[in-house]
């Protein structure tokens, strides 16, 4: 049984355009995805449809192994945004966050596993943008889902954050069994990390082993190396 099934899906918002069109790609339970591809390919269209916010326009969408119509175990899943979305004086600390989401025995596990703990008590908003990522997480980790998205988790951060994160959920995938779907600008960090690259433009242009993924990417994003095959 797959986590994740994408068949033959398309989708529209107008009826028009196809924003996806004949999607299919399978996920095995503790992989590391990587989702890559230009603005505007539909990636975070892909997760509105996954997280069931959208329903397809064509072919089907399998989450553990169900139809996503019929599919109700929403609590298996965990989405993390790039930010959260609230006033600028939104008073909350780290602790009053994810205690919405977990009981304290559970608040004192997440925040040693994403060493967050030093800044437990502090406002959230106060926080810089690889905490907040990481409070984030813990926020969708809170219930121990199966599935996590993540979209854009290392946008703006620095290298020493976007590696905290990386490892992070590599371990989610290979120590614990979670599944992992992010999607990524950062191709440097994809390549590197993951164990399969979904590279999509409206349909998928390649989903492989990371090795192989670099001369597709290349073309997508219209870059052209200096020197190929020793011709300039
Ligand atoms: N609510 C909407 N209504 C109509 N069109 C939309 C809507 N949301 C997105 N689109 C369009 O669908 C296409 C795909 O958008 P999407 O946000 O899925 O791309 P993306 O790959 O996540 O891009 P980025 O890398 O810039 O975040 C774009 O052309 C976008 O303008």
């Amino acid at each position: 049984m797959y986590v994740v099934e994408a068949e033959n899906l398309s989708f529209s918002y107008d009826g028009k355009v196809n924003t996806l069109e004949n999607v299919n790609f399978k996920v095995k339970k503790g992989e590391f995805i990587g989702i890559v591809g230009p603005n505007g390919a539909g990636k975070t269209t892909l997760f509105r449809i996954i997280l069931g916010f959208l329903k397809p326009t064509g072919g089907k969408v399998k989450l553990f192994g169900t139809d996503i119509k019929h599919f109700k175990e929403w609590n298996r899943i965990g989405y993390v945004p790039q930010k959260l979305n609230v006033e600028q004086n939104f008073p909350a600390t780290v602790r009053e966050l994810l205690s919405l989401v977990a009981g304290r025995e559970r608040i004192k596990d997440i925040a040693d596993f994403l060493h967050i703990d030093f800044y437990i008590d502090r406002q959230f908003l106060k926080l810089s943008g690889g905490q907040q990522q990481l409070v984030l997480l813990g926020m969708a980790i809170a219930s121990e889902p199966e599935l996590l998205l993540l979209d854009e988790p290392t946008a703006g951060l620095d290298i020493h954050a976007q590696m905290h994160i990386t490892q992070i959920l590599r371990e989610l995938s290979t120590n614990e069994g979670k599944t992992v779907l992010m999607i990524s600008h950062d191709l440097g960090l994809v390549l590197k990390n993951v164990d399969k690259v979904l590279c999509i433009n409206r349909s998928v242009h390649y989903y492989g082993e990371p090795d192989e993924a670099l001369d597709t990417i290349e073309e997508l994003f219209g870059i052209r190396r200096g020197i190929k095959n020793g011709t300039p």
